[in-house]
């Protein structure tokens, strides 16, 4: 299959790209850019990807021409136009960014600060929780946030089994800088987050939506969730530390026999009762890894998930996502090693 990419300069883009090139699936991958005129070799923009590639003018018609798929990984905001003519075309898209995944036009108005898509495109769109839902059938697929899924599986097993008091989730998550992408910014400047730690968008983050929808699908008791974000002096990884009161009468068992349920069959999630996850253990690989525990004194549940945010937070659940879509092998192209030592 030949498959289109647009974002290849963006730091999810390049994973993303590398990723499509060890594709079993996978015959070639045409790499489009919305700034060149005329073809740029990658190399001269990319020297680390010596792929004798290169990025072609940005043409939807010629995309669609050319390709049997694409996905988008642009900054955020850039679909909502962008998009349209494949949704027009009812043409296969994957797109990473979050233009796509709230159902309000409102909500995303609020959050993210811009105009919203068409109501008649968001109908369209489905979003890509693949461990939740399958994008097989589906034309449009809006990949997950990289916050919202390391703390939605965090949460579900208990939310789905409706274990716990549903006002009293707090999620204390934290992030390395390359979740911001590669633009420059005063917080991502070196000086700035080296031996630093930074909360930012407290209360504002626009994944708090996301996270909220897809609570509520399961449990429409989930009100709100108290959610903090904090920038680490690292390049990769998400962690997110979940903690919520287990509803009276809940015991140890009950939390383990919920994760266990809920993920024994899930290639990409590892899930043990009272070992903690670090985040190195799942840099470079597609895996979200989680620790949970029930402390029978404060009967709070602490959950704490980790994933690599340019894999499992973006790039691997996009290459899940395409897998559903064309019914490739669900694990194909993500047999990756995590970064030891
Ligand atoms: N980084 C992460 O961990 C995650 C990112 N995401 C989402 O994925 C998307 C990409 O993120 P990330 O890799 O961090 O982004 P970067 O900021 O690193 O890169 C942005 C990419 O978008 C391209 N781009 C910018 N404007 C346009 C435009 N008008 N038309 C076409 N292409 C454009 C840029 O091209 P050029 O270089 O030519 O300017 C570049 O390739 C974003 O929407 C982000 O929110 C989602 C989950 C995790
Ligand atoms: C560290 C950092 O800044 N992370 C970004 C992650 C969001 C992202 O990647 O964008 P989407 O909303 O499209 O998923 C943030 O907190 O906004």
């Amino acid at each position: 299959m030949n498959v289109g990419l647009v974002g290849v300069t963006g730091y999810s883009g390049s994973v993303l790209y590398e990723l499509l090139l060890r594709h079993p699936n996978v015959d070639s991958v045409n790499l489009y850019g919305h700034s060149q005129k005329v073809a740029q070799s990658l190399e001269s923009v990319l020297p680390q990807l010596r792929r004798g590639a290169n990025i072609l003018p940005y043409d939807s018609a010629d995309i669609m021409k050319n390709n049997q798929m694409v996905f988008f990984d642009v900054s955020a905001g850039v679909t909502t136009e962008l998009a349209k003519p494949f949704l027009d075309a009812n043409f296969p898209v994957i797109d990473l960014a979050g233009d796509y995944r709230l159902k309000s036009r409102d909500a995303y108005k609020k959050w993210y600060k811009k105009e919203a898509p068409d109501e008649k495109y968001l109908k369209q769109s489905h979003y890509g929780l693949v461990d939740f839902t399958s994008s097989k059938g589906a034309t449009y697929v809006s990949n997950p946030g990289c916050y919202a899924t390391a703390t939605i599986l965090a949460l579900a097993p208990l939310v789905i089994n409706h274990l716990i008091d549903t006002t009293s989730i707090v999620v204390d998550a934290k992030s390395g800088t390359s979740g911001a992408g590669k633009s420059l910014s005063e917080s991502t400047h070196f000086s700035q987050t080296n031996e630093n730690l930074q909360l930012y968008k407290v209360n504002h983050h626009q994944h708090i939506p996301e996270i909220v929808d897809q609570l509520k699908d399961w449990d429409e008791d989930v009100p709100y969730i108290q959610f903090t974000t904090t920038l680490l002096p690292l390049t990769r990884g998400i962690m997110a530390s979940c903690y919520t009161k287990a509803k009276s009468g809940i015991t140890e068992e009950d939390v383990k026999n919920a994760f266990v349920q809920t993920y024994s069959d899930h290639t990409f999630i590892n899930a043990t009762e009272g070992v903690f996850p670090t985040l190195k253990q799942v840099i470079g690989t597609n895996f979200c890894d989680i620790g949970y525990q029930l402390n029978p004194v404060t009967h709070q549940i602490v959950i704490v998930s980790v994933i690599d945010n340019l894999l499992k937070g973006a790039a691997g659940q996009a290459i899940q996502n395409f897998n559903q879509m064309f019914e490739f092998k669900p694990d194909a192209g993500l047999d990756l090693i995590p970064v030891l030592p």
